[in-house]
């Protein structure tokens, strides 16, 4: 490749991703990782030595600078959105902090329905355009697709009724199973701040949407399908056709799958605990699948990082539709090394392959 054709190439957008959302064919598997700028970059802790994640968030050109960090040092397919799942609920007016290295905090927990009536419906361009400026500062620097993202109703009420981080649930399930009203109202009232968000992203211009439901796997099947499938279903129908394709991704999914599998979005995102196989005959071929390197494994060697990625792709690149990413986020304690050598592994392997 001649010099010029380097630049061209650089600058040509890289649609990789998207294409496998679809299930289109590619010419090698595409990747990105879950919590892709975090702690474990030298730029991103010296950054947040001067701003809190909040104010990040509130500064688009730093909140832009720090979404681009993974792009540049990493060479993966897509960006994703830096921001919180708490961030538009902080706009429904619940007074939220988000402490590094623990999580969500919220000084007055949701207990009853005079608590859910006081939630706003948010107006994205109004409520939060520091994201959406943001988005559009992103989507004239980038050349692969952006990924926007929103925490799912069960996962933020979880933050939300807990008041921070939880085991079990508790008092989650307790509203969940005792008042049912109250549970529904809030359900109902976060699902339609989903689908304003969302929709607000992608006018600003995110390509794809992920939907995180990372405490979801608390539920038994029945009781997801009780509880918690209506809004999903109403949520993932109002963003049919939006034009940018839908991921769903939750951890300790498994027994959740064959439930998912009847809702109408383009991407499954699977934990670790489900071989990609497994996840297939489970969910059938409808959908692409996302997943599911253990992130535990980036602390080994890289011949076993890469024997473990190996395994992962082997079984993901059964089918068309498949998009390689951890089981979850990155660790903080990760080397960017670890992660550049993985992602240049995945993209040989799978050209070579092919
Ligand atoms: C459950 C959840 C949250 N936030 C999010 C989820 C769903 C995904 C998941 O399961 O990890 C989503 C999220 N949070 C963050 C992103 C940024 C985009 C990216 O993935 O690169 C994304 C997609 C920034 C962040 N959000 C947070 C950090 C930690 C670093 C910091 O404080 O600077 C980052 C980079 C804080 C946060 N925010 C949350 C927790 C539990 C924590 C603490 C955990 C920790 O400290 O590692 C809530």
């Amino acid at each position: 490749m001649s010099k010029n054709d380097e630049v061209v190439n650089r600058m040509a957008f890289n649609d990789t991703f998207l294409r496998a959302c679809r299930r289109q064919p590619v010419d090698y598997t595409p990747v990105w990782y879950m919590r892709q700028a975090g702690r474990y970059q030298p730029e991103y802790r010296k950054i947040r030595e001067k701003y809190s994640l909040m104010e990040i968030c509130e500064i688009p050109e730093v909140c832009a600078e720090v979404t681009l960090l993974p792009i540049q040092q990493l060479n993966v397919d897509a960006a994703i959105l830096f921001s919180d799942i708490m961030i538009p609920v902080k706009a429904m007016g619940v007074d939220v902090d988000i402490k590094g290295g623990y999580g969500p905090v919220i000084a007055n927990p949701i207990q009853h329905t005079s608590d859910v009536e006081k939630l706003r419906d948010i107006d994205p361009e109004g409520d939060l355009p520091k994201t959406l400026e943001t988005i559009r500062i992103l989507r004239r620097e980038l050349n692969v697709p952006l990924i926007g993202f929103a925490g799912a109703p069960f996962t933020l009420a979880s933050y939300m009724i807990e008041g921070g981080p939880s085991k079990n649930y508790h008092k989650t399930k307790q509203m969940m199973y005792a008042a049912p009203d109250v549970w529904n109202a809030l359900m109902d009232k976060l699902g339609r701040m989903i689908v304003t968000y969302m929709k607000g992203q992608v006018a600003a211009g995110a390509q794809a949407i992920q939907v995180f439901d990372s405490w979801i796997g608390s539920l038994s099947p029945i009781d997801y399908r009780q509880y918690v499938w209506p809004t999903m279903r109403r949520i993932f129908e109002e963003l049919r056709g939006i034009g940018a394709p839908v991921i769903y991704f939750g951890i300790n999914t498994g027994e959740l799958l064959s439930v998912w599998k009847e809702l109408p979005i383009d991407v499954i995102g699977v934990d670790w605990r489900v071989p990609l196989d497994a996840a297939r005959n489970r969910v059938g071929f409808d959908f692409a699948l996302q997943g599911n390197l253990d992130p535990a494994v980036l602390m080994a060697p890289q011949q076993v990082v890469e024997q473990k990625a190996k395994e992962v792709l082997d079984l993901g690149m059964q089918q068309a539709g498949y998009i390689f990413n951890l089981g979850h986020g990155v660790f903080p304690e990760v080397k960017v090394e670890t992660l550049q050598r993985l992602t240049e592994f995945v993209h040989s392997y799978s050209s070579s392959v092919r």
